[in-house]
């Protein structure tokens, strides 16, 4: 079942509703809390009752006026355990009849506890699937511009865990403090209606000052939460980051940097403990003057004669009782406001579309694609400021080879995220096999590529399940040929577990090239229609470069491949070459023809072939 916690204007829900929402699907097991709460309770309610009758009619002296004023409630009782003439004999029987009805409540009130703790960890656990679900298919500009990585680690975790406990602790809390109003209220009334006043009047006060006083603190705890978002982002980014800081001996900066945030954490939490701790010591004053004011109306009571010392026990036991969790109402209130705005900020990521929310699928092959790819006047920009590619239009065959060069920030990268539709083009068409790729599905539509981005991604698994990510059920034969064609199968056999090398956190690092190996043989592993390349060989030798190469152009015409290099030997073999200069396509054809053009493919040839023969001359001398 999936959780809604917004109506249909898109609002976060507040208020009971939230709660209500919230614990759909988990209704029943509360309903069992719930009652479990109510017997341990009522349970809870005899034992001092069963105190005060042995007080009124047995212990204390039988002088004329004393059990006359016990109230009939306490003579229920009374006859209840068997009467004063047997207690009076056997006191243990009250003593025993508390014990078991303390035992029964406990056990109750365990009963509640473990509903309670497993309707929480459901729900949360439904929440995490659904976050973790939800930000695997949040759309690229949502991921590229209006969250940061820390911030939604922070959501997914630290906010979850808020909820968790309230929904743990404070859910049937609310529970117990309005059955305890309610069932308390006319016990307390049946015994003595002066007493009851004098002992409960302040509380409405206490429930009113507590919602007011939350309800205006509640921006309070929005803050700590951006807060903390921000040092999460930080510290997350700092950590990834560590070896630039290191290089660049950065760190008194960085330090700095991080005081700032760390500071603002501090002080937010600080103004929030402050403010929480002037609310829970007024709360603790009325509660107190309550109390000193039921003892004071208690004696002056008893002196008139007018009420019984069980009474008046079991008037100051039940007191105990229901202020305890009047002020919890405090706490819950306090936990609310914090749960509502994890939950806001939850709801922040689930009310964010999917990237294939208008998505209008009118075509879904069931066979892989041929390969053909066409771009027809394509548009895009990633800000409104300029257009990052503008007007182009290319074709490539089933089969063939594109290759693009151009220089930094012209807009290589962002060609190929369109293919993979990471983002859509404002404007023009892109073609699979003839198809507009805005009505395929998208996963059918990159299951057709065998990527190797730019940055290779590697996970801290082994080097095994690396390869084999697109492909799981991918035998070792199939692993192996592909980590061949990529250059990567004898270096990862001088490792002491081969494939089963863990590498990242777990386990070694890997150069810059051996990664950008393992993602080639991942990409190659898939046996795609199309493969794309971006710079994915600037890391390695000229040689592993050369030998990478002819392995692919072993399986040309198997896939159609576009790649994106700076170095012309990666391109030279193209069957197409395209150059693109500020977003734009300035020159195309065969390396031949390219060298033999006016333009920046020239020119780079000329500075390269130079370098070359200039390194060798070098060699020779
Ligand atoms: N997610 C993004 N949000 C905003 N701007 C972006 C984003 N990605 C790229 N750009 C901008 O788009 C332009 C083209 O970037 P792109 O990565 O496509 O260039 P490139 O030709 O691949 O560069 P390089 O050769 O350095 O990899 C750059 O000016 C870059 O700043």
């Amino acid at each position: 079942m999936s959780l809604k916690l917004h109506n249909d204007a898109g609002e976060t829900l507040s208020g009971p509703k939230l709660v209500w929402q919230l614990i759909a699907g988990y209704r029943s097991m509360y309903l069992w809390a719930a009652l479990a709460l109510f017997i341990s309770t009522s349970f809870q309610f005899i034992i001092p009752l069963i105190g005060s009758a042995t007080i009124d009619y047995v212990l204390t002296e039988p002088e004329a006026g004393k059990t006359a004023n016990s109230s009939p409630l306490l003579r229920y009782v009374m006859d209840l355990i068997g009467g004063e003439e047997l207690v009076s004999t056997r006191l243990w029987i009250p003593l025993i009849a508390m014990v078991i009805f303390a035992a029964l409540g406990g056990l109750f009130n365990y009963y509640q506890k473990l509903a309670a703790a497993k309707a929480s960890d459901g729900i949360c656990k439904r929440m995490k699937d659904q976050l973790y679900d939800h930000i695997q298919r949040l759309t690229n500009r949502y991921l590229d511009h209006d969250t940061q990585t820390g911030d939604l680690v922070q959501r997914c975790t630290s906010d979850v865990e808020t909820t968790r406990i309230f929904l743990a602790a404070h859910v049937v809390e609310i529970g117990r403090s309005v059955i305890l109003v309610l069932t308390v209220l006319p016990i307390m009334l049946s015994m003595h209606v002066g007493l009851t006043i004098a002992s409960l009047g302040l509380l409405p006060i206490i429930i009113l000052y507590s919602y007011l006083y939350i309800k205006k603190v509640k921006h309070l705890f929005t803050e700590v939460d951006e807060a903390e978002g921000r040092l999460t982002s930080l510290v997350q980014e700092n950590i990834t980051g560590i070896r630039v800081v290191r290089a660049f001996g950065r760190h008194d900066y960085e330090i700095e940097k991080f005081e700032k945030p760390n500071s603002e954490y501090r002080d937010t939490s600080l103004k929030l403990i402050n403010t929480m701790s002037w609310f829970w010591s007024i709360s603790d004053i009325v509660s107190l003057t309550q109390i000193g004011i039921a003892l004071i109306a208690s004696a002056y009571l008893a002196i008139q004669g007018s009420v019984s010392v069980g009474t008046i026990f079991a008037f100051l036991a039940l007191i105990n009782m229901v202020l305890w969790p009047v002020r919890m109402i405090g706490r819950i209130l306090t936990d609310f406001g914090k749960t509502s705005v994890a939950l806001k900020r939850i709801n922040e990521i689930l009310t964010q579309p999917f990237e294939t929310e208008t998505d209008d699928i009118s075509c879904k092959p069931d066979t892989a694609a041929q390969g053909s790819i066409e771009l027809d006047q394509v548009s895009f920009s990633h800000s409104s400021d300029s257009k990052t590619v503008e007007d182009i239009s290319l074709s490539v065959s089933p089969g063939e080879t594109l290759a693009i060069l151009g220089p930094s920030g012209s807009g290589k990268t962002t060609l190929m995220h369109l293919l993979l539709r990471f983002y859509d083009c404002d404007s023009g068409t892109i073609k699979l096999d003839g198809n507009d790729i805005k009505t395929l599905d998208r996963s059918y539509l990159r299951a057709q590529f065998g990527v190797v981005l730019q940055e290779p991604f590697l996970y801290s698994r082994s080097i095994r399940s690396n390869i084999q990510f697109g492909v799981s059920q991918a035998n070792q034969i199939e692993i192996e040929e592909a980590a061949r064609m990529a250059c990567i199968h004898d270096t990862i056999q001088t490792f002491t577990d081969g494939y089963e090398t863990e590498i990242g956190e777990k386990g070694i690092t890997l150069s810059g090239g051996q990664r950008q190996r393992v993602a080639i043989s991942r990409a190659l592993l898939r046996n795609p229609p199309i493969l794309l390349l971006d710079d994915a060989l600037s890391a390695v030798d000229n040689e592993t470069e050369s030998s990478i190469i002819q392995a692919l152009q072993s399986r040309r015409g198997k896939s159609t491949t576009i790649v994106i290099a700076h170095r012309l030997s990666t391109l030279a073999h193209a069957d197409k070459i395209v150059v693109l200069e500020g977003g734009r396509i300035t020159q195309f054809g065969t390396h031949k023809t390219l060298t033999e053009e006016d333009g920046l493919y020239q020119r780079l040839w000329n500075i390269q072939t130079k370098l070359e023969e200039t390194l060798a001359a070098e060699t020779q001398r």
